[in-house]
């Protein structure tokens, strides 16, 4: 195989490549049912909350998402180390997995039936690549994850779906055989070369090694609106401390993490729910620790991956079985596209049990790596 030629295209592996290293393992059943939901071909507006409705954001559930958005930090784990806590939370979490079992124990089971199929990869960034940090600004991937990266690439078509923006998680990856798609798969660039879909209209863009590729940008037009209503929260949330505010340029993100929790998290929460009530075509949802405002279209990151498909070729979903490794609720929209129609294999990174479209589970970034370090092992021994 001519690695050469997977790294020579600025975003994405050759597509020539992904043939020559479809598994051909021996493969059995397949674990779901033929049914699933039918894919969809346009960018949709869908309604959103009527606006008036959530008047108190701690009668209207925003506050108990906020605390449950991600398990406590190390440095609270810790000041709660009790013996018998940590014994009935082991308990707690291997019954968890008899649901959602270890990818690494089911790792066989999985490249069984890879047999015939391409396998394509689909990545989240925060808490799946990099380990959850208080600072975003500094939630770095580490050398080892970023070569398992690499590696992995170099057999199968491999893509980043981050909530961040695309510039901004390329920076931080910083591999340029993989695709991305940012703002929770709302900016997604690919190669000219790649297969027109049905989704509508493509930009032709300079990237930053100054190749032709195509982007789309479905949530175009919001442009303007997310850069206005990211200064609004920025300073409505100033005398907030410990808030941060990202622009991801098709959605904003306002950070709790470092606000005090019973002082300033129902501010926070206000401040946002305040600012959104102005703007009808915005919408919030929560990710770990943190609200996200984007727009009120049907896209999301189970789209992104439908797209991504598509545009590799992969309409059949019985020659495909994408692979996506992520630890947050936007996940799980993509957790529930491989469970339809694609048939593939969702798989949760968490050290703590909740419920999931996914199928399988990680602990942690590192149980990540040695995931992928496999996947790279299996096809250089095949
Ligand atoms: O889709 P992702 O790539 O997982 O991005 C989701 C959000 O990730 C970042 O925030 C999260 O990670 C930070 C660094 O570890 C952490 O401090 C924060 O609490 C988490 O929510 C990113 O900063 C957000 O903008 C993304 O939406």
């Amino acid at each position: 195989m001519d690695l050469n030629s997977a790294n020579a295209s600025p975003v994405l592996t050759d597509p020539s490549l992904i043939n020559k290293s479809t598994f051909r393992i021996c493969s059995n059943l397949l674990p779901y049912s033929q049914s699933g939901p039918s894919i969809s071909t346009s960018v949709l507006m869908i309604p959103r909350k009527k606006p008036g409705k959530l008047d108190d954001v701690r009668s209207n559930g925003w506050l108990d998402a906020m605390k449950s958005s991600s398990p406590p930090s190390k440095k609270v784990q810790k000041e709660v180390d009790i013996q018998d806590f940590s014994d009935d939370a082991d308990i707690v979490y291997c019954s968890w997995m008899f649901k959602y079992p270890s990818a690494l124990n089911s790792f066989q089971q999985i490249v069984s039936h890879a047999k015939n199929k391409q396998i394509v990869i689909f990545l989240d960034y925060d808490g799946t690549l990099s380990p959850i940090v208080d600072d975003p600004d500094r939630a770095f991937i580490s050398a080892d994850m970023r070569s398992a990266v690499r590696d992995v690439a170099k057999y199968f078509p491999t893509a980043i779906i981050s909530g961040r923006s695309r510039d901004k998680v390329y920076q931080l990856v910083g591999l340029t055989e993989l695709y991305y798609a940012g703002s929770h798969g709302m900016d997604i660039m690919l190669p000219i070369k790649n297969e027109v879909c049905s989704y509508g209209s493509l930009i032709k863009y300079t990237d930053q090694q100054g190749k032709e590729v195509n982007l789309f940008q479905p949530a175009r037009e919001f442009l303007p609106m997310i850069d206005e209503v990211f200064r609004t929260l920025v300073d409505k949330t100033k005398e907030v401390k410990g808030t941060k505010v990202e622009n991801h340029k098709f959605c904003a993100s306002v950070h709790y993490r470092n606000v005090d929790e019973n002082q300033s998290w129902p501010v926070v929460a206000q401040c946002v729910h305040d600012v959104l009530k102005e703007y009808p075509r915005l919408r919030q949802t929560h990710g770990r620790k943190v609200l996200e405002v984007r727009p009120v279209i049907d896209w999301d990151k189970g789209k992104a991956v439908e797209f991504l498909l598509e545009s590799q070729g992969f309409r059949n979903s019985h020659n495909v079985l994408p692979i996506y490794i992520g630890d947050d609720r936007t996940d799980e929209d993509a957790f529930k596209v491989l469970r339809g129609r694609y048939q593939g294999y969702g798989i949760l990174v968490s050290a703590i049990p909740k419920e999931s479209n996914a199928i399988f589970s990680l602990r942690d970034t590192s149980e990540v790596k040695e995931f992928l370090e496999s996947l790279t092992k299996t096809m250089e021994n095949h």
